[in-house]
């Protein structure tokens, strides 16, 4: 059974909402203001806690202020909060520091019943396709590439020539510029897509770590390795091994990288004897290579195995005539997967959305148009549901009109994201549409710091 806190400091709308929940198979509990549910929160990890049902006007601290600090300590429950008629803002604020959905005091009970329960399939099915992917070490299903540009073209129509081949290829661009799509689709247009593509993105583990991912281990190969365990390279076998982010990989794991690719053998950690293999490497970066290469980081021998072919994405700026149709399509995905009817975007809304800059390319689009969908209370998504960011595009582009360079524009929109977010760095990184340790990266090297700490 499921259990919802609820946060309310008018008392009669407690005891409804407690009814309400119970008659209708939730467990709750009720507290009178925010700062009594974050003590009660901030006690245990989660506290039972499934969902929190919160209002944000309240006397001691606002709901809003109340997220921040929730969604800081944990960022897996998710919250809907309450709002007054005529709140908007209020609601897609909450919604840009992570609520999962908002609902506009007085609302019916079917509708209350109705968000909760789309939440709770919504929760299932991602933690279900989490876990199927953690425990299969697969590559995200990926849909359909979508694009109209004749840039984009050049770029499928390349990938589907290579595919063909076996050789080696480097994908190339900037974060969510779709990489990992690219990637599949050689994959699954080669003769090796009846085995399987497996995914490790290197940048995500420490150097042990994604040694032993990558070859394997023996059992006693070191501490905590009480059983062997099968590699990604032997997983792969006859397949394809995607190592994205390749560009932070460590000179060690280079080496034997390199060995794989050259004489199709390696070795397992922990153990003496070689293994072949048999694996295409497709990799992929958002770093210039070469010019690691050129400064030492980079063995110059890897790169030219993994670069046999290489295929360069263009930034998403780039190619206008992409937005539309990539914005349609995850309109459809969105409102198919939160069964809403939604079904069209305002010319406004494409007008906006095309002159915005897309430092986070086309998965930051993908968050904006999935954000607008919970938002949306029509059959159309309208400029007014993009958030600050996507409307902040006119003010960049004339900026850009008055040759502020390219990293500015980058450092004030990365700065005023986080400011959003209150500094928490994993939303801010999933606003932008780019990795942590990248947004990390950014951090360092424009200097922007949390006021909150200063
Ligand atoms: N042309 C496209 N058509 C449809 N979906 C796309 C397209 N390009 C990117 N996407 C979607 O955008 C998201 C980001 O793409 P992807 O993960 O492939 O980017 P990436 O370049 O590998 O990013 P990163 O460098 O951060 O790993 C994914 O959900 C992907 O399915």
């Amino acid at each position: 059974m499921k259990t919802v806190f609820i946060c309310d400091d008018e008392k009669d709308i407690l005891v409804f909402l407690g009814k309400l929940l119970k008659v209708n198979g939730y467990k709750f509990e009720a507290f009178d203001s925010a700062l009594s549910l974050l003590t009660r929160l901030e006690a245990s990890d989660r506290s039972g806690c499934d969902a929190v049902l919160m209002d944000v006007r309240m006397p001691d601290l606002d709901g809003i202020q109340a997220m921040k600090r929730l969604k800081r300590r944990c960022p897996d429950i998710p919250v809907i909060v309450m709002t007054g008629h005529g709140t908007i803002d209020d609601a897609v604020h909450a919604i840009k520091l992570g609520a999962y959905d908002y609902i506009t005091k007085p609302f019916p009970k079917e509708k209350l019943l109705g968000v909760l329960e789309r939440l709770f399939d919504h929760a299932r099915l991602a933690r279900e396709n989490r876990e199927l992917r953690e425990e299969l070490h697969l590559a995200s299903p990926k849909g359909p590439i979508v694009f109209k540009s004749a840039a984009f073209r050049a770029v499928y129509d390349l990938t589907l020539q290579v595919a063909a081949s076996d050789a080696n290829i480097l994908v190339t661009g900037e974060s969510g510029t779709g990489k990992e799509l690219i990637a599949t689709a050689v994959h699954d247009n080669s003769s090796r897509k009846g085995k399987q593509l497996v995914s490790v993105n290197c940048a995500a583990l420490s150097d042990t770590l994604l040694e032993s991912q990558l070859f394997g281990h023996m059992r006693g190969a070191f501490t905590g390795a009480v059983m062997s365990q099968k590699g990604l390279l032997e997983e792969a076998d006859g397949g394809t091994l995607f190592l994205d982010e390749i560009g932070d990989v460590s000179q060690a794991i280079q080496a034997k990288l390199l060995r794989v690719i050259q004489q199709k053998e390696f070795i397992v950690v922990g153990s003496t004897k070689p293994r072949s293999v048999d694996v295409r490497f497709v990799a992929a970066t958002n770093r210039d290579l070469m010019q690691e290469v050129k400064e030492g980081r980079f063995r110059e021998d890897l790169f030219y195995r993994l670069n046999v072919i290489g295929i360069p994405l263009p930034p998403l700026r780039e190619r206008v005539e992409d937005v539309e149709p990539l914005a349609q399509h995850f309109l459809a995905i969105y409102a198919s997967r939160m069964k809403k009817m939604v079904r069209s975007i305002s010319d406004e809304a494409i007008r906006t959305l095309m002159n915005y800059d897309w430092p986070g390319n086309v998965r930051e689009l993908e968050n904006v148009i999935e954000r607008a969908v919970i938002l949306a209370k029509t059959d159309t998504l309208t400029a007014d549901l993009l958030p600050v960011g996507a409307r902040k595009g006119d003010g960049l582009k004339k900026q850009a009109g008055q040759l502020v360079p390219l990293d500015e524009i980058e450092r004030r929109h990365i700065h005023s994201v986080l400011l959003e977010t209150g500094f928490h760095k994993s939303r801010t990184a999933e606003i932008l549409g780019i990795s942590r340790k990248t947004l990390d990266r950014k951090i360092v090297e424009y200097d922007l710091t949390d006021p909150g700490n200063t």
